[in-house]
């Protein structure tokens, strides 16, 4: 991948850190990111065999081209070093901080891994870091979170402990989550980093799980975090542009590549105005028409 496009993080899966099974076989099912757990997936009794186990794993195990994320225990618990030092050793992509509340969270924890990547020998710099947002003080402080390092990939709503520091609970129509996915979504897309929506815990609830997928998609989310394999066909089906939208975008990379030989940077394209934003909305539907196998290489349509 070139170094300035833009990664796609449609499926963020959650692998238990104290499962065997789960964690070996993560990479079969195609997720764009696996996230393996310390955190709230890992009974205490079970935290620094889940760290030893994940930390293997990561020396071990070929994940392919999935992004290879790890949810520490918070700077509250007495894992957090130990999770930080084990990850960074083992050459992680992202460490991503659970119940986030302030930017402050983010500067210590990049002190942390600054100062466990000089101890490992990593490159400094390399470990990129993420927040998960989960209360009240973590929505109102995400623009502040999303931008307080350059490290920052991308934040993430989890609804599960917001919800409950909301005293509320989760309801089939999203109401109680609308004010902060807008606030996660806007804080990302003004830090220029990713939008991560949260986890759907019920998995017979096959269409409240499209009904929810919808609606963070047409919000402007990257993707979702995940707790299922079978989770992932399913978002990667509504994230997939459809065969007009792709040949629209195909139009108009034709069209502004024309535009430019004659040396202008804006055209009328069946009476519509093709201009930046649209070319740069046209190359992402390329980018997903590609993950999704339905273009190759070249953009040309892959026969089915
Ligand atoms: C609020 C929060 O903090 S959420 C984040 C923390 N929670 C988690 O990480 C939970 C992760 N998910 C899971 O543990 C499980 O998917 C459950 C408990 C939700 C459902 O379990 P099951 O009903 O057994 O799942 P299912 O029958 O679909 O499993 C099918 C296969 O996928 C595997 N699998 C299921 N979930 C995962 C996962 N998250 N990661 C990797 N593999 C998984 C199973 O091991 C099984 O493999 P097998 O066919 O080789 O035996
Ligand atoms: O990050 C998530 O979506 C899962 C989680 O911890 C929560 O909802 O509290
Ligand atoms: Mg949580």
């Amino acid at each position: 991948m070139a170094e300035t496009e833009e990664r796609l993080r449609r499926t963020m899966m959650f692998v238990p850190g104290n499962n065997p099974a789960m964690v070996k076989d993560a990479g079969i099912y195609g997720a764009d990111s696996i996230m393996f757990d310390l955190e709230d997936a890992v009974s205490m009794a079970e935290k620094d065999a889940a760290r030893a186990l994940v930390y293997e794993a990561l020396k071990s195990q070929d994940y392919g081209n999935a992004e290879l994320v790890v949810r520490i225990n918070g700077d509250d618990t007495p894992y957090y070093h130990n999770d930080i030092k084990a990850m960074v050793k083992a050459g992680i992509d992202v460490i991503r901080l659970p119940k986030t509340e302030t930017a402050d969270m983010i500067k210590t924890l990049e002190a942390d891994v600054l100062a466990a990547e000089k101890e490992f020998g990593r490159e400094e710099g390399s470990t990129h870091l993420m927040a998960a947002i989960e209360s009240a003080k973590g929505v109102l402080n995400a623009p502040a979170i999303a931008a307080a390092s350059d490290r920052m990939i991308g934040i993430a709503l989890s609804a599960e402990d917001y919800t409950t520091d909301m005293k509320t609970h989760r309801y089939p129509d999203g109401a109680e989550l609308e004010f902060a996915r807008n606030m996660v979504l806007h804080a990302a897309r003004a830090a220029g980093i990713a939008a991560f929506d949260t986890v759907f815990t019920n998995m017979d609830d096959t269409e409240g799980f499209y009904r929810e997928t919808r609606y963070i998609h047409q919000l402007g989310f990257d993707g979702k975090s995940l707790v299922n394999p079978r989770q992932i066909a399913m978002v990667n089906e509504v994230y997939q542009p459809t065969a007009k939208e792709i040949a629209n975008a195909k139009n108009v990379i034709n069209a502004i590549e024309e535009a430019r030989i004659k040396g202008s940077g804006v055209i009328s394209m069946n009476g519509q105005m093709v201009d930046r934003p649209v070319v740069l909305r046209a190359q992402r539907v390329m980018r997903l028409a590609k993950a999704s196998h339905l273009v190759d290489e070249e953009g040309n349509t892959i026969e089915k």
